[in-house]
């Protein structure tokens, strides 16, 4: 499992008197395969997830994936280090579903048979095989959202970032999503408002307000959550 090091982070949004922190001095190893991150609205929990594959470079201290910065080696990191969105729209970039998938695999000095069949392994894996040249856009939002993931584990990051993604789904698609990543042997960094998703994770940190209130096992944490937004 990659070693996920966050030493001394904090981070604000804004400029002058509309500077606002949104982490502070969160100092912390994730090194498990299943780590949750739950926390209300605005809490921080996005921001703290795009700090890992450096969409977010700390304003203050470093950010570290099996030793490579964020900041400095962040093409490394980006390379291995997966990210699927809320909104899968928002990952869309090729017209086709074949096409999109394929995209994450140019620049990797593949030959064109090894990214077809790459390709079409995905498209298998995800379920998407009767779709490879149907518009992307024209998926429900279960198939976008495998499609999102396909397009990302196809590149086979080392460790994976999920920004809530069945967010957007009705909870057959929830549960798909689910099998899919329960099956995955990457690390899996998962940010979500579906608390039953967290069932059998190793780790899951509580944000509140930009700092971590809480980081134990899953039912300890869910109710440390359930306690805070009760307050
Ligand atoms: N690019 C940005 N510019 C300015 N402010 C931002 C930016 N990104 C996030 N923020 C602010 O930082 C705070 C934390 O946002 P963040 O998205 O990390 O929270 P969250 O816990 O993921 O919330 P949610 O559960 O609603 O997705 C919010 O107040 C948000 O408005």
């Amino acid at each position: 499992m990659p070693r996920i090091r966050v030493a001394d982070v904090s981070h604000s949004f804004g400029d002058g008197s509309a500077r606002r922190p949104v982490l502070v001095d969160l100092d912390l190893t994730l090194a498990e395969p299943r780590i949750g991150v739950v926390g209300a609205n605005g809490s921080g929990k996005s921001t703290f997830v795009r700090l890992l594959n450096g969409l977010v470079h700390p304003d203050a201290g470093t950010v570290t994936i099996d030793g490579r910065d964020t900041v400095r080696d962040g093409r490394e990191v980006r390379r291995r280090v997966g990210f699927c969105f809320t909104d899968p729209d928002a990952q869309i970039v090729m017209p086709t579903v074949a096409e999109d998938i394929a995209f994450g695999l140019r620049r990797r000095g593949l030959s064109k048979d090894e990214m077809r069949a790459r390709t079409q392994a995905a498209l298998t894996a995800y379920g998407l095989d009767g779709h490879a040249d149907h518009p992307a856009h024209l998926l429900s939002g279960g198939q976008k959202q495998l499609l999102a993931l396909a397009s990302v584990l196809v590149t086979e990051p080392d460790l994976l970032v999920l920004d809530e993604p069945t967010t957007l789904l009705d909870l057959r698609n929830a549960a798909m999503v689910r099998r899919v990543v329960d099956g995955l042997p990457q690390q899996v960094v998962l940010v979500t408002h579906h608390l039953d998703l967290l069932d059998g994770f190793d780790r899951v940190v509580v944000f509140d307000e930009g700092r971590i209130v809480h980081d134990g096992a899953p039912a300890e944490a869910v109710a440390a959550y359930r306690a805070l937004a009760t307050r």
